[in-house]
């Protein structure tokens, strides 16, 4: 199982550290260890769950709006440490005595805003889908606030696709070459399979053939409707 978290500086400066750190620990990920001491701690148990950091690089609106302050700061592959931005309520505080103003977190691997997606999906699911192809289950899940590139993460663009299209890419060239050519299965039950004898397929191309036909009617009555009305 593994996550991918979304950062961006944009949501240091709405939020106060204190709160992300605080968001990260009620997930109880075991891969994500928050201190606000300043010393990293990366659980000795063996990790099931793998949690990884993706800080999407500034926009030029952004830029020019002065939010880059240095709030992330990714010490190593696996730690980052947040400092409160200027002005910010918990920076106050922590001047006071009061909190402190730097969290530092642990993750199983933190990618930087120079990761292109392919060295993403490289670096985080890509050993997970030849696990779930030999018959493992695996959840993937992205987190974070909006705007901190989750849509892109998983998703991504027509030229850059994200880890959806890449893990569907893998699977079906896997299973190109272990295709059955029969017809005379059918999914049943969600997770299961019944095998259907020569009667009961020529009902099911029957159904299909029906499917189809209703298909092909309505696109042409839609048209002759579009025609008539227009
Ligand atoms: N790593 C990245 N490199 C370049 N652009 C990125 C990256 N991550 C996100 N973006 C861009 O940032 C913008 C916001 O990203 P995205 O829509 O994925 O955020 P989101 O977390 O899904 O937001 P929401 O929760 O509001 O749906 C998009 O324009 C996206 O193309």
């Amino acid at each position: 199982m593994s996550a991918v978290i979304n950062f961006t500086d944009e949501e240091i400066i709405r939020q106060p550290p204190g709160v992300t750190g605080s968001s990260c620990n009620d997930l109880n990920f075991p891969g994500l260890s928050p201190t606000s001491s300043g010393s990293s701690e990366v659980e000795s148990k063996p990790q099931t769950l793998k949690v990884y950091l993706r800080v999407r690089p500034f926009f030029k609106d952004e830029l020019s709006d002065n939010e880059d302050q240095g709030c992330v700061v990714i010490e190593d592959n696996q730690v980052v440490k947040l400092h409160a931005p200027k002005g910010s309520a918990t920076l106050k505080s922590s001047e006071r005595g009061i909190g402190v103003s730097v969290h530092k977190f642990s993750f199983s691997q933190i990618f930087g805003h120079e990761t292109s997606q392919n060295g993403l999906f490289e670096g985080t699911v890509e050993g997970q889908v030849s696990d779930y192809l030999d018959g493992k289950n695996a959840l993937i899940f992205s987190y974070g606030v909006t705007n901190a590139g989750k849509t892109y993460t998983i998703q991504g663009t027509a030229k850059e696709p994200g880890i959806l299209p890449r893990v569907l890419d893998t699977t079906f060239q896997y299973i190109g070459q272990h295709q059955y050519g029969g017809m005379d299965l059918k999914p049943y039950l969600g997770n299961d399979a019944q095998c259907l004898g020569p009667e009961q397929v020529k009902q099911e191309k029957n159904a299909r053939a029906s499917i189809f036909a209703s298909f092909r009617e309505a696109t042409v009555f839609h048209i002759c409707a579009m025609h008539t009305n227009g």
